[in-house]
């Protein structure tokens, strides 16, 4: 058998730069957020304690990239005025409440303590704050997708307050909580919200010409000299700008530009290649966010939105959505929630970017009524949910049918706008 892989690569000098774990050298574009930041952190440096900052944005937007870019910096003017700082970094992503947290940061802070499953808490507490004021100083824990610790709320009110409850002599306590789920503040109770978001800084989306300046720093650092033609970046800062503003899918998209490229044996990265590389990112965005950040509950509403748009004869109003996902739920056996549970359900779901509503008037009837359609292709939709059997069980036996019944009717329609 000839060898199944392309000839020598022509596109890429290095892919380092796109991978997750990557920090750039420099943030581009974030000055004037660099500033606030460091304004926010400077009673560090002046020995007034560390304080609590609040970030938030959309996702990409720099908000994890920048505070570990700031981190550096306050680390070495610390260390060049010889203050004591320790800097701890937790995702809550992977540790979703404060147990899973404080078992973690004991652990990073005692190695040889070596915390077990089901250690009692205050067995925990009492190894970080003996820890922490054996080091003394400032302490600043980040705390990265913070929204994940959901309502456990312990850690954010304990931590802050742990020096003026007596827990510490020689060391004081800030946080650093980060997120996208702009809904997170918002239900934070009172208590929390006035020590946690003392300082909030906010992130906001890129827009075109920033996108070009940061695509154009990684592309300098991952692709062969003149390999990409003139046009491949402002088109996919273009794309995303109009899209998201997040610099994480203008990367992915240039590197999927050069990896289909290069999978052509291409000497070139051309417009056709971010063309392409656009629908494919569009389909593994879809499936990144139906299968990581939606509930059970959530992928229900929108298969129950998926399917009344294939029913094309049914308004996809909330109404019929609800009854739709009733039927869904008896048939894969999973609990029923309210109808105005489920209206916050959609209204997530058009925060995420996966379902649009337009406002319908109701004729000789009157009033109006909010219809529901899907943003991507309802094939791309369904394909994820067939990735899990529970959800697929919920398929309708004629789900084939009324998927090439609807795919053919939208190409016909278009070619009847055409014949106009
Ligand atoms: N201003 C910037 N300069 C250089 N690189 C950037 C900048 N903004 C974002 N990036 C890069 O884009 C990617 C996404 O950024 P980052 O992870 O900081 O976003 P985020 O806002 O923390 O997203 P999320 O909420 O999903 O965690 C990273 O590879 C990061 O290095």
């Amino acid at each position: 058998m000839e060898s199944p892989f392309k000839g020598p690569n022509q596109i890429f000098k290095d892919k380092d730069p796109f991978k997750e774990e990557y920090t750039p050298e420099e943030i581009l574009e974030r000055d004037d957020i660099i500033e606030e930041y460091a304004a926010s952190l400077q009673d560090v440096l002046d020995g007034f304690g560390p304080p609590n900052v609040f970030i938030y944005g959309q996702t990409g937007v720099g908000k994890t990239a920048t505070t570990t870019k700031m981190m550096e910096y306050l680390n070495a003017e610390a260390g060049a005025q010889n203050q004591s700082l320790t800097v701890i970094n937790v995702n809550c992503n992977k540790r979703t409440s404060t147990y899973q947290v404080i078992s973690h940061v004991a652990n990073k802070l005692h190695p040889s303590r070596e915390i077990k499953q089901g250690t009692h808490p205050d067995t925990i507490w009492s190894v970080i704050y003996s820890e922490i004021d054996r080091i003394g100083g400032d302490v600043i824990l980040i705390l990265d997708e913070i929204d994940k610790l959901g309502e456990d709320e312990q850690l954010l009110y304990e931590f802050p307050r742990s020096r003026s409850m007596g827990e510490l002599e020689n060391a004081e306590v800030g946080i650093i909580g980060i997120s996208n789920n702009f809904k997170f503040r918002e239900n934070l109770s009172g208590r929390v919200k006035s020590t946690l978001c003392e300082k909030e800084i906010q992130f906001s989306p890129y827009d075109a010409t920033e996108l070009q300046t940061i695509l154009n720093y990684y592309a300098d650092l991952t692709f062969k000299p003149d390999v990409l033609s003139s046009d491949v970046i402002p088109l996919c800062a273009a794309y995303t700008a109009q899209d998201t503003g997040d610099a994480r899918m203008a990367l992915d998209l240039l590197e999927t530009a050069g990896d289909i490229a290069r999978h052509e044996n291409s000497e070139l990265v051309d417009e056709e290649h971010v063309r392409l590389a656009r629908s494919e990112v569009d389909r593994a965005n879809t499936r990144d966010i139906i299968t990581e950040r939606l509930t059970t509950q959530m992928q229900l509403t929108l298969m129950a939105t998926t399917f009344l748009v294939l029913d094309e004869g049914t308004d996809t109003k909330i109404k019929h959505i609800y009854s739709l996902y009733k039927n869904l739920c008896e048939k894969i056996g999973t609990d029923t929630l309210s109808e105005s549970r489920i209206r916050d359900h959609i209204s997530t779901l058009e925060m995420f970017g996966l379902i649009e509503s337009s406002e319908k008037n109701l004729g000789r009837r009157g009033g109006r009524t909010f219809i529901y359609s899907l943003v991507d292709e309802p094939r791309i939709v369904l394909d994820t949910f067939r990735e899990d059997a529970q959800l697929e069980a919920g398929f309708p036996a004629s789900t084939d049918q009324l998927l090439s019944q609807y795919e053919e009717s939208s190409k016909s329609g278009f070619q009847s706008e055409l014949d106009l």
